[in-house]
């Protein structure tokens, strides 16, 4: 609109309208008194008529449009370069690999983080994880060679996973557990040469190779600990922590953070961090032989120490049946001592599918007699009353799981209830209900459920109140939960001692404020145009 009074005829009325695009609003005047409506309201700055406009607008002298434009330029200029200097670069990746080589199996995380920020944030995370086929690294003792080949399948995907310019600098580590210590235990030699072989593997792949190790059942607890509450941001933010439970197949973990416990009571058990700027004592046990495979076999050990050629088992399904090996059975550190003297080759197992009965043979192979400290979970050893909330990772997560039994909100009562239903419930009946599901793992949901309930209850104390602040967990933001993380992080020295500074105003909240004091010095700069507008000293001329 031009003037900034128009006087249109309306085709019905004849009435004039009039319009002040300055004012807030336009208004008929009320008939008969067509001066009254357009005096110009007292808060509304009245521009001069039309005849007197075209020769004083500011806005109409090339000075002032010129300086207008650049105003607009220079602020558009301002904030673009606001916007694009603090705005994260395109991200580039660094990456680690971590070979967990567990007692049952052997798994290789990738880890990426933003290069340009390595030991700032929590911002590592899983890119890409791989189960090597076969079993673990330590059922290759009588052929050490085949440990290592059984790698390559899934190296071979991490070097695609990996973008070529950084595989040089891609630090790779092997970190092997419960499996490889008891083989250590039984035959050093044996597991010196499945080291090699992995070793040589492992060298052939373009990454910066760190080593073969086995952890000790305190580290994996501890970087067990450090990853769940890394993942869950707890460690940066200085937030409670959650401890962590993990189940292997030889030995499990636990790891916690308790007010009772500063360390002194039991030096062995107590692992201690600086992390962001805050102080940790972390609590941490591992049971070696307390895996669940192994606890089955301390279980089947307790069942046939007189050597007997059959066995009915209350941990496995009525109508399950399975001859087992004696030598195979007593071939692990965890209960040769135990062998029958005089047995014969092998024994039949056959299921009755009891669960209080299974949950009595299972409280057999803990010991809850002695304890030399002021409380201990079982065999001995020092334990604090379990206290906060709990990650429970691993097998904890794959039997509850499949066990439809991850929601802790259920009490312990039901919890029972429904294990004692699903183990008596005949083989062939869970067979056909789970086709899919692979056998050897489907026959020992009972126990491994049962297993778990009595470790947490009776081995760690877990109550009814305490047991509802567990969570069973298998992934946290999409990175797996285990130790891998924790140790890659501990050894590339990923998480700093103390808080990291950071930027007075967060990215967002920088150009917010770029933004608004630009608005504001434009405002200003049209504000400072307005004593060449007229005011309301004049009234508007009708046509
Ligand atoms: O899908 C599954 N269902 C049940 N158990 C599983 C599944 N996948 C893995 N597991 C179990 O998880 C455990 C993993 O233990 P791992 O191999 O890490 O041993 P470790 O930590 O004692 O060295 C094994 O007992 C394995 O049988
Ligand atoms: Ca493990």
């Amino acid at each position: 609109m031009l003037g900034y009074l128009s006087h249109l005829e309306t085709g019905q009325t004849n009435q004039p309208l009039y319009l002040f695009p300055m004012c807030p609003h336009f208004h008929h005047p009320p008939p008969g008194n067509p001066l009254a409506s357009t005096s110009c309201p007292s808060v509304c700055l009245l521009p001069p008529p039309l005849s007197e406009m075209k020769e004083k607008n500011p806005w109409h002298t090339p000075v002032t449009i010129i300086l207008t434009v650049i105003g607009v330029i220079a602020i558009v200029t301002l904030v673009t370069v606001a916007v694009l200097q603090n705005k994260p670069i395109q991200q580039k990746y660094k990456y680690g690999i971590v070979l967990d080589a567990g007692s049952s199996h052997t798994a290789v995380y990738i880890y990426e983080w933003p290069a340009e920020k390595d030991n700032n944030t929590g911002r590592v995370q899983q890119k890409y994880s791989c189960k090597v086929k076969g079993k673990g690294i330590s059922s290759y003792a009588d052929e050490p060679q085949k440990a290592g080949e059984s790698l390559r399948e899934c190296m071979f995907e991490a070097k695609k996973q990996v973008p070529k310019n950084r595989h040089g600098e891609t630090p790779l580590y092997l970190g092997a557990t419960a499996g490889m210590r008891l083989l250590n235990l039984d035959d050093s030699s044996a597991s010196n040469k499945v080291f090699q072989a992995v070793e040589e593997a492992l060298q052939r792949f373009p990454f910066s190779f760190q080593g073969a190790r086995i952890l000790s059942g305190q580290e994996e607890g501890a970087f067990g600990w450090v990853t769940i509450n890394y993942l869950s941001d707890r460690l940066k933010q200085g937030l409670e922590t959650t401890g962590a439970l993990d189940l292997g197949g030889a030995s499990t973990q636990i790891s916690f953070v308790s007010d009772s416990y500063n360390g002194l009571e039991s030096p062995k058990n107590s692992v201690n961090f600086r992390l962001y700027g805050n102080d940790y004592h972390v609590y941490t046990h591992s049971f070696l032989c307390y895996g669940k495979d192994q606890a089955l076999g301390l279980a089947l050990a307790h069942q046939t120490k007189s050597g007997p050629r059959t066995i009915t088992d209350p941990c496995f399904h009525p109508g399950y049946t399975q001859t087992k090996n004696y030598s195979i059975l007593y071939d692990s550190p965890c209960v040769s001592e135990r062998k029958p003297q005089e047995a014969p080759l092998s024994f039949t197992l056959s299921g009755s599918g009891n669960f209080t009965k299974c949950h009595e043979v299972i409280k057999s192979v803990f010991d809850f007699t002695s304890c030399n400290y002021s409380r201990c979970s079982f065999n001995g050893v020092f334990q604090p009353t379990p206290q906060g909330s709990f990650g429970a990772f691993s097998a904890y997560y794959f039997v509850m799981k499949f066990l439809n039994l991850t929601d802790t909100s259920t009490s312990i009562e039901v919890v029972r209830e429904k294990l004692m239903e699903y183990c008596a419930t005949p083989w062939t009946k869970i067979v056909k209900q789970h086709p899919k599901v692979d056998q050897k793992y489907l026959s020992e949901y009972c126990f491994s459920g049962t297993y778990i309930l009595t470790l947490l209850i009776e081995g760690y104390n877990f109550t009814s109140e305490t047991y509802s602040k567990i969570e069973f967990i298998k992934k946290i933001k999409g990175s797996d939960a285990g130790w891998t993380l924790g140790y890659m992080l501990n050894l590339t020295n990923m998480i700093p001692a103390e808080a990291p500074d950071s930027p007075l105003l967060p990215h967002a909240g920088y150009v917010s404020i770029v933004t608004i004091i630009a608005i504001l010095l434009f405002a200003l700069f049209i504000l400072s145009l307005r004593p060449v507008w007229p005011t309301c000293s004049k009234q508007p001329q009708i046509v």
